[in-house]
């Protein structure tokens, strides 16, 4: 990036930055507001331990190579004193899910249509580059003061090749994930167009579909159930139900591009970005009275209701996802002064904090190293996703869904009594869950020799 010179990016940032307060904190490390010294711009700078950098090479690499007003830009990174910095554009008012949590109201639908416009130039720009973002909801779309959504979090974006014009690692954030996504029948740029769509709905409505069921059974469904809808579309314009169903059809060859929804009514009569201006300028307002500390307090006290865009599960379940919610973005900034990460707490935290309230998160993003692909061995055994794996590590093989909700904490089989009404609910869903399975196996392999047979050359 042009302000940052060749001596700043290789030298001690305490020198080169200001940092003026914590922003948030992701499953990789912590981000903070800071001021450019020499030129007083303001950034935002990502620390992440030096030793998850393998890790943070592909985002990076996505990121440096993207230069639109769309997405996130990247001013530079290096490593210093055992961490990797990353400065990249300020985005003042955080991401929409941070808006919608402070505010502590949805959006209207000129505001949805606004960032739906920009989300969209985003992808275009990403899809014709053959690049996949692959996390799209409103955590990971960043507004400006200015009411302007950039595209951020390129931590699972994929890169298509010409040899390689699907993939089918899966991964994502479930409520979000495109039914081909989950299916592991290949799938490409138009899964991000399906994320939108379920974007669309958590904008309107504060949550994503299935929000309120086990994200697990929510990947079950998806691609069993019709498409989801807003849940009382008549509140709604027919054109802004249209461009949902348009985002959310099932299969991705019958789901139009970035480009063409560009030409959708619902994009093209969306007002400036003014129209955001008073609900961005408000959040900042409540963050400078102090909207994060009660935020803070409300999350620790409502343990049974997943925060937004946050869903929490029991601790026999790993982490796949991010760590404690993010702090949002504060005007603040002296105030919230920052600590940046110590010697011991390389996240600038205290670890034992992390999860000790016995619940971790989930609702983060499937990290690409834990690669998460069909086993090609099914014939002796129920199919389940291969990412089953990583959610469910002390369950036996075959063993039910430890979980009946999201919030409540599962009985050891070996020590609890089981009230039979309970035992017969759990076996109820347990069935549902491997019938979807099934059905979802079915249609994965019944999709694979359709196209083979399509491919094969007419022999009469
Ligand atoms: N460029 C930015 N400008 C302003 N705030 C930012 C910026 N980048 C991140 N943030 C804030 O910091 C938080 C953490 O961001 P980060 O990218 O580390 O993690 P994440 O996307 O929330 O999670 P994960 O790393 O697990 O995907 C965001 O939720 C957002 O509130």
């Amino acid at each position: 990036m042009a302000f940052l010179t060749h001596d700043e990016l290789a030298g001690d940032p305490n020198r080169v930055f200001n940092v003026v307060g914590k922003l948030g904190e992701g499953s990789y490390g912590t981000v903070h507001k800071a001021m450019h010294v020499r030129t007083s711009q303001l950034c935002a700078l990502k620390l992440i331990p030096a030793d998850d950098v393998d890790d943070m090479e592909k985002e990076i690499g996505i990121m440096r190579g993207c230069e639109s007003d769309y997405v996130v830009q990247f001013y530079g990174s290096w490593v210093w004193d055992r961490y990797l910095w990353i400065a990249m554009e300020y985005c003042g008012a955080g991401s929409v899910a941070d808006v919608m949590r402070i505010s502590g109201t949805t959006l209207r639908e000129p505001q949805i249509a606004v960032i739906c416009a920009n989300t969209l130039h985003g992808l275009q720009y990403l899809h014709s580059r053959g690049k996949i973002h692959r996390d799209i909801k409103a955590g990971n779309i960043l507004l400006t003061v200015n009411g302007a959504a950039k595209l951020a979090d390129f931590g699972v974006a994929g890169q298509l090749s010409e040899n390689n014009a699907k993939r089918t690692t899966v991964i994502g954030t479930p409520f979000w994930m495109a039914p081909e996504v989950i299916q592991e029948v290949g799938y490409n740029t138009l899964a991000d167009i399906w994320s939108l769509g379920i974007t669309a709905i958590e904008m309107a409505e504060g949550r994503p579909p299935y929000h309120k069921i086990h994200p697990m059974r929510a990947i079950f469904m998806i691609p069993t159930k019709p498409p989801p809808k807003l849940d009382n579309p008549s509140a709604w314009s027919d054109n802004f139900n249209d461009f949902i169903a348009k985002c959310l059809v099932k299969n991705p060859a019958q789901r139009p591009t970035a480009e063409e929804l560009l030409k959708h009514p619902f994009i093209t009569s969306a007002p400036g970005l003014s129209v955001l201006s008073e609900t961005v300028s408000n959040v900042m307002d409540k963050i400078a009275a102090g909207a994060l500390d009660d935020d803070e307090e409300e999350e620790e006290e409502e343990d049974d209701t997943p925060a937004l865009g946050t869903m929490r599960l029991d601790e026999t379940m790993k982490p796949v996802g991010r760590g404690p919610p993010a702090a949002a973005p504060s005007s603040s900034a002296a105030a919230a002064a920052s600590t940046l990460p110590s010697p011991t707490s390389p996240t600038g935290h205290d670890e034992e904090d992390e999860f000790s309230s016995g619940t971790m998160q989930i609702a983060g993003t499937f990290r690409p190293q834990e690669t998460m692909r069909v086993d090609s061995d099914t014939s002796h055994r129920p199919y389940q996703p291969a990412f089953m794996q990583y959610l469910q590590p002390q369950a036996p093989p075959q063993a039910p869904p430890a979980t009946a909700t999201a919030t409540s904490v599962p009985p050891s089989p070996s020590t609890a009594q089981i009230d039979p009404r309970t035992a017969l609910a759990r076996l109820d869903r347990t069935i549902e869950m491997e019938v979807a399975a099934v059905h979802a196996r079915y249609d994965a392999q019944r999709q694979a020799l359709l196209l083979q047979i399509a491919s094969e050359p007419d022999t009469n």
